[in-house]
């Protein structure tokens, strides 16, 4: 496992992977912790959340860093993103228990409730792209019920695992209650069948959802997955077109386009989309190429060369199927190191295209011209993703409307798509299946138990 700077291309660190012998002896820890762990009440598993939440804050600049080194992000998003896992802690440290109260429920007993327990030990396969923030929100509420984890986190931010790893120990908790697996993709399997581990949670692509649905089903265990996604970001011709397109540049461009609730097909009323398209074009050339820990920089490397090369080669199909390319569409950094790729907008995709039948991890925008908003929604839901989408317009009871039609897990309207500890988050089709965040994401790794008093 290697930690590669992607704005230089240099190596930071190597790892080595583990052999099985290790994996063992952690999976038996982890799983004797939980023990230990469920046994804490929840003002005592909240006390140590809280402290997490602390630990954030005081190692912000230290983290962000790691973050910016590790995967290229700029290092302003860095930070929003520890801060973001301090709040997802403070958020599951002080609902939890409401979460997770019993209910008691009129039946033919004499008394009849429902109450939550924790599974084990669950194994959180997360992504490198919010290197922080998927691990934590899946981490906090499943902890906060009681559960242990294990994280194999993707392989270019090895140095991110293990500085979570060494948070939650920082933090207080117990010893074994979270650690992190210094393991390949191919190692995953074993790990998923091994007795010791309860659940899976997978952040990642729609291919590695496939693969892991398939191994935890055939071992019988609970399975969320947060998969790929191709929002729409539907502009209505009654919308603010100055305003929108500041908000399509940031909800297409952060975090270098590479998000899953990125928005990715921008599908224009006709009437106003070339006015849309030339202040987008406007907006995506102001922005400079270049160190992402510099306050100035607007465009970082995407996180690695091999991904800015297949979002180059999604660009090229488009091209050649016939969409118009408005700008950038190139690699950039000859003569430099880094994975960086020009800010590009492709208009006039249509479906059969890779810019709109293919997710686009990277920072593109795929433009899409429609006739009127039957036609919007009928674009934005021909996609094999549901995962987010947002509605521009004036007339918020017209964008409820609309927001009502789309197929995704969430649509905002007037709003970028965006996750918050306190809603619900989530896709449909092969955007994936479960919930994480709210009530809801801490009830996914819970047994939900009926007690029956006669
Ligand atoms: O790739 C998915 C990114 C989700 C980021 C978030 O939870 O805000």
């Amino acid at each position: 496992m290697q930690s590669i700077n992607p704005a230089t291309g240099q190596i930071i660190q190597s790892f080595s992977i583990w052999q099985a012998e290790e994996i063992d002896a952690v999976l038996k820890h982890v799983e004797s912790a939980q023990i230990e762990w469920s046994a804490f009440n929840f003002a005592q598993r909240s006390c140590l959340m809280h402290n997490l939440a602390q630990i954030f804050r005081q190692r912000s600049e230290e983290y962000a860093n790691l973050i910016t080194e590790e995967m290229g992000k700029l290092l302003k998003e860095a930070r929003a993103e520890i801060e973001k896992c301090a709040i997802g802690c403070e958020h599951y440290a002080n609902q939890a228990e409401f979460y997770l109260r019993d209910e008691i429920i009129a039946s033919d007993a004499s008394r009849s409730l429902v109450v939550y327990q924790p599974l084990g030990t669950v194994l959180c396969i997360m992504p490198w792209n919010f290197p922080f923030w998927q691990l934590i929100r899946a981490a906090a509420p499943a902890m906060m019920a009681g559960n242990t984890i294990v994280l194999k986190h993707a392989s270019n931010v090895p140095r991110c695992a293990l500085a979570l790893e060494d948070a939650f120990r920082q933090a207080g908790f117990p010893e074994h209650a979270f650690r992190t697996l210094m393991v390949s993709a191919e190692q995953v399997q074993a790990v998923i069948a091994d007795r010791s581990i309860a659940a899976v949670t997978l952040t990642g692509s729609s291919t590695a959802g496939r693969k892991v649905a398939a191994i935890a089903g055939q071992h019988l265990k609970k399975c969320v997955l947060e998969l790929g996604g191709s929002d729409p970001f539907i502009v209505l011709d009654d919308a603010d077109i100055e305003s929108t397109a500041q908000q399509a540049l940031v909800a297409r461009l952060q975090n270098m386009g590479q998000s899953c609730i990125a928005a990715k097909r921008f599908i224009l009323i006709d009437t106003i989309a070339d006015a849309f398209v030339e202040q987008l074009s406007i907006l995506f050339s102001r922005l400079q190429i270049g160190d992402p820990k510099h306050e100035a920089t607007g465009i970082a490397p995407m996180a690695r060369e091999d991904l800015r090369n297949e979002l180059h080669e999604q660009v090229e199909r488009s091209l050649a199927a016939g969409a118009k390319l408005v700008s950038g569409g190139t690699v950039t950094g000859t003569g430099i190191q880094g994975s960086y790729y020009a800010p590009t907008i492709l208009d006039h995709v249509r479906p059969g295209m890779a810019a709109f039948d293919e997710e686009l991890f990277g920072p593109v925008a795929a433009i899409v011209r429609v006739k009127d908003t039957d036609d919007a929604i009928r674009l934005a839901n021909q996609t094999q993703f549901g995962l987010g989408g947002s509605v521009w317009t004036r007339n918020t009871a017209r964008g409820e409307e609309l927001a009502r039609q789309i197929h995704a897990g969430s649509v905002f309207v007037n709003g970028i798509v965006r996750s918050d500890a306190r809603l619900p988050f989530g896709g449909i089709k092969e955007s994936g299946y479960g919930r994480e965040l709210s009530y809801h994401g801490i009830r996914e790794f819970v047994n939900i138990k009926t007690v029956w008093i006669k």
